[in-house]
């Protein structure tokens, strides 16, 4: 049995240590904030490979009072590449593409690093596609000025040149030479308009064309774009590139085009109804005096059928017509009770009207849809349109349309992205943009801060700055403006022979339309990412060790809320706690507390969501309000107090026969990997002892077995089987800062040096948590050096004195002998890692490498704990959660996991 050390640590910190201050606190004491804005302005420049935080969040405008306040879109200062639009009958799709503004990240450590590792000639690839966002919006197409005046705010066509597939988008464009690729009906009715009001040219791209191209592209790049909805219970499937056609696409705008899809531009028109949105939105608007549609599919969640519709037990009697397999709840006739002579429309409801109408169109088009699949043998049917707007009942409805007719053999699935289909298709319309060439690994969605909340429509003239966003997130909470609750999920009850009940709607507001548009997410097109190499199976890879559920979110949604007070503490001292930080931090809370209600209510909305990118969010959401490294100053108090104590412990482990040291040195791993300030109850222990007490006793407490422990096998790996056959090259994912890579991994790494392996130490790319960041590592590093000649040569070799200390030269010829210690950047700015998308860098590295050792919680267990490599992999991780501990190996805080996968 493992042993259970969890109340020994209590017990000791509380007797030996408490009172015992900090012992890095006192150090930095005398000038905690100006040291800490000192390492982040020398900071080198920000790494590239995970894009910085969208600043396109939405923004409030208007009076408070409004229901619906006007949304506005902040400023966006990069380059506008390409634009492209789908002017249907009912709503102006527009799609625009931002370039990152690009950061000068090649310092002379990733140079050297990128020459080790072959990247540069040939080795390297180039990347035909530009790093950038895109951004999804929409306007109705009776109030096409919006749309004419938000493309001037915005600047849309700033950068666009004549010829659009010139590449040369920054040099200035005479505006009478601008084209831009337009679908739908108005790319032809409003071409002129366009070019009086914008002086652009519209260049016009097939409908059907469109569609077909902007639902491939989504089904190919976007990992949770289709998903089936059915009795209320919302599911992302995951699609096989290589088994995707044929299948039916039926996009349900004003009109329905109902589309056989048989491969990339191999499709026919095979049917259409009209009867669609517009017939809904019309004839609901004529028959209920709604003024919007979110106002009459609004009222549809309040409604009941039964009044307007004629139902066969209102025929039979109340019975079912079992025989034929109808039950008295099934409509019979939509709209049959209001032949009722002694009835005008004033008698019946709104509500009912309302639900009884989308009924019947929805179930139509499911039936219309249906019946082209069974016509051309097609399982899969992919719905899109505005028409569906998110709506569970309508989908439900369809679904079960679908399922009831074709007895389950067809298969309803809904897009993500519904509406803007045409518009992408439009877009992917551009030639040389290369994102034909994207896949699911260049893309990163993000949900910027306006996403929780609800407003009303998305236009208008851009918000300045970050001043304005934080405004504008000061309007909500002023305004008091709560999560409103989500698509409600219709719990349809059947009576399993077609009956299909009124739903049980669990919200009574819609959620808008304009956070349904921001729940799209804005798409970070991130060209340099890549897949791991190492992965035995990208495609059954899942990074998340946990599915993140209903009753799990409930779980984290506590720790990271309770978390949130200490968090902002750290974030605004980080910042100097000025007036702007404090300010920053409060709209930093509101803005993340929003986003965990939004999930509370609906885990799915943001796609299928795990821990590890709700770990992320939280980063994220930090970043929107520029804390660029909240624990900036714990980290760095950290790594001074452990470099202190490094050559002590070097000294010791230096006495000890191999086998002794291995432990010793695998221990230390697990012992240190207690600082980690994302565990509360680690938080906790530090103040009760200095690093170094917490650290001793923690390897004190150490006993084995482990809760997993496989540490003789390892040993026996590392020192029998294959003594004379070292591993050539171990890339150790390393953690935390201060004793965790100070005393844990480094000295790990150094032994594996001295066995001959190349050791590459893979870290974030961006701040999280206290996580260590691929550019702090070389200081840290040098530091070591100085007391360390296994280090120093190694570093030399592997060029990170570079930068870090004088005297030294990246003369490559006249390096020592010694196998190189590398640092490569993650890709991630997450404190977990999800092996889909990591840096070209690291895959790079990547190659070689015979051993991995992921380390910490993050790495290891949240994420990755199940995951299969190409090569031998050692994860190592102090379980600092009970839960967690429980959940995973019926165990205990504290326990430690060693866990080694050799691939023969
Ligand atoms: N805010 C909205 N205003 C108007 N209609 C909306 C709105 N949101 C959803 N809809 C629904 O979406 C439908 C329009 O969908 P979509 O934008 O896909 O079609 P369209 O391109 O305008 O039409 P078509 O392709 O037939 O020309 C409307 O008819 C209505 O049913
Ligand atoms: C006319 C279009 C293609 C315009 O988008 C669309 O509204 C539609 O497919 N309407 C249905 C027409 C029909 O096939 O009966
Ligand atoms: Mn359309």
């Amino acid at each position: 049995m493992a042993a259970n050390n969890s109340d020994s640590i209590q017990e000791e910190l509380g007797e030996g240590g408490v009172g015992v201050k900090h012992e890095a606190e006192e150090e930095a004491e005398g000038a905690p904030s100006s040291a800490a804005q000192a390492t982040a302005t020398t900071m080198l420049p920000r790494s590239s490979s995970r894009p910085q935080l969208d600043l396109s969040g939405a923004a409030i405008h208007g009076t408070l009072e409004d229901r619906n306040p006007t949304i506005l879109l902040p400023n966006q200062s990069d380059d506008i590449s390409h634009l492209a639009l789908d002017i249907g009958g009912s709503l102006i799709k527009l799609v625009y593409f931002s370039r990152h503004a690009e950061l000068s990240t090649e310092d002379k450590r990733k140079i050297s690093t990128k020459r080790r590792l072959g990247m540069f000639n040939g080795g390297r690839r180039s990347y035909p596609i530009l790093g950038g966002r895109l951004h999804f919006v929409k306007f109705e197409t009776g109030k096409l000025n919006e749309c004419l005046d938000f493309i001037s705010s915005k600047q849309l066509l700033r950068g666009v040149v004549s010829g659009v597939d010139s590449p040369s988008w920054r040099s200035g464009a005479q505006p009478d030479n601008i084209v831009i690729k337009a679908t739908g009906g108005g790319a032809y009715k409003y071409a002129d308009l366009f070019k009086e009001r914008l002086g652009v040219s519209l260049e016009k791209e097939d409908e059907m064309d469109c569609l077909v191209s902007g639902a491939n592209f989504l089904l190919k790049a976007i990992r949770h774009e289709a998903f089936t909805h059915m009795d209320g219970h919302k599911e992302y499937v995951q699609i096989d590139q290589n088994d995707l056609f044929p299948f039916l696409l039926v996009n349900v705008g004003s009109g329905v085009s109902i589309i056989k899809v048989d491969g990339h531009g191999k499709f026919q028109r095979v049917s259409g109804t009209n009867v669609g949105g517009g017939t809904y939105w019309g004839l609901g608007r004529l028959m209920t005096k709604c003024k919007s549609f979110d106002e009459l599919l609004e009222l549809s969640q309040r409604g009941d059928n039964s009044t307007i519709d004629m139902l066969v037990g209102d025929i039979y009697g109340g019975l079912d017509y079992s025989k034929i397999g109808l039950s008295a709840s099934t409509i019979a006739s939509s709209f049959g009770k209001t032949i009722s002579e002694n009835k005008e429309l004033s008698d019946y409801r709104p509500e009912d009207i309302s639900l009884s109408l989308l009924r019947m169109i929805s179930y139509n088009i499911g039936q219309i849809s249906y019946l082209n699949a069974l016509r051309y043998g097609l399982k899969r049917i992919f719905f899109g349109g505005f028409f569906i707007r998110g709506h569970a009942y309508t989908m439900d409805t369809i679904s079960f349309a679908v399922n009831f007719w074709s007895k389950g053999e067809a298969q309803a699935m809904f897009l993500r992205h519904e509406g803007f289909l045409g518009a992408l298709g439009a877009f992917m319309s551009y030639e040389k943009h290369g994102l034909d060439d994207l896949r699911v690994h260049h893309l990163v969605e993000r949900f910027p801060m306006g996403a929780p909340y609800v407003g009303g429509k998305i236009h208008g003239p851009p918000l300045g700055d970050l001043n304005a966003k934080i405004s504008w997130m000061e309007k909500f909470v002023q305004k008091g403006t709560q999560i409103i609750a989500p698509v409600p999920m219709g719990v349809p009850a059947t009576t399993g022979m077609g009956g299909f009940e009124r739903p049980t709607s669990k919200g009574d507001i819609l959620r808008s339309d304009a956070s349904a548009a921001l729940n799209v997410g804005v798409l970070h097109l991130v060209p340099t990412l890549d897949v791991f190499p190492l992965l035995e199976d990208p495609k059954t890879y899942e990074p998340n060790t946990i599915d993140l559920d209903q009753d799990e979110f409930k779980y984290w949604f506590k720790v990271l809320s309770d978390h949130l007070p200490d968090l902002v503490d750290k974030a605004v001292a980080s910042e100097g706690g000025t007036d702007d930080a404090e300010r920053r931090g409060d709209a930093f809370v509101h803005a993340f507390s929003a986003h965990l209600a939004r999930l509370m209510e609906e885990p799915a909305a943001y796609g299928k969501f795990g821990l590890a990118n709700l770990l992320e969010l939280r980063e994220e959401c930090l970043r929107e309000f520029q804390f660029v490294d909240a624990y900036i100053s714990i980290k760095q108090r950290e790594n001074e107090a452990s470099l202190a104590v490094l050559p002590d412990l070097l000294m010791e482990l230096d006495t000890m026969n191999e086998e002794a040291r291995l432990l010793a040195l695998i221990e230390g791993v697990l012992a240190a990997n207690i600082f980690d300030w994302g565990s509360r109850a680690c938080v906790e222990l530090y103040h009760k002892g200095t690093i170094i007490e917490i650290y001793r006793m923690s390897r004190k407490k150490m006993q084995r077995p482990w809760r997993i422990d496989d540490f003789d096998m390892f040993k026996k790996r590392m020192l029998t089987d294959r003594k004379d056959q070292p591993y050539k090259r171990a890339l150790l994912f390393v953690d935390n800062s201060g004793a965790d890579v100070v005393l844990g991994m480094l000295p790990l790494a150094r032994e594996l040096l001295r066995h001959g392996t190349e050791v590459v130490l893979v870290a974030n790319s961006l701040p999280a948590l206290n996580d260590v960041t691929a550019n702090e590592l070389p200081e840290i590093i040098a530091e070591a050096s100085k007391h360390c000649g296994i280090l120093r040569k190694a570093a030399e070799a592997g060029g990170l004195l570079v930068d870090a200390m004088a005297g030294i030269q990246d003369d490559l010829k006249d390096a020592p002998e010694s196998v190189p210690l590398m640092v490569v950047e993650n890709g991630c700015g997450s404190p977990c890692i999800d092996f889909r998308q990591v840096s070209s860098e690291l895959a790079a590295a990547a190659k070689d490498a015979d051993l991995l050792i992921l380390e910490g919680m993050g790495r290891a267990l949240h994420t990755n704990l199940n995951a299969r490599f190409k090569c031998d992999a050692l994860k190592l991780a102090m379980v600092k959660n009970q839960r967690l501990a429980e959940k995973l190996f019926n165990g205990n805080i504290y326990d430690c996991i060693c866990k080694f996968e050799p691939i023969s």
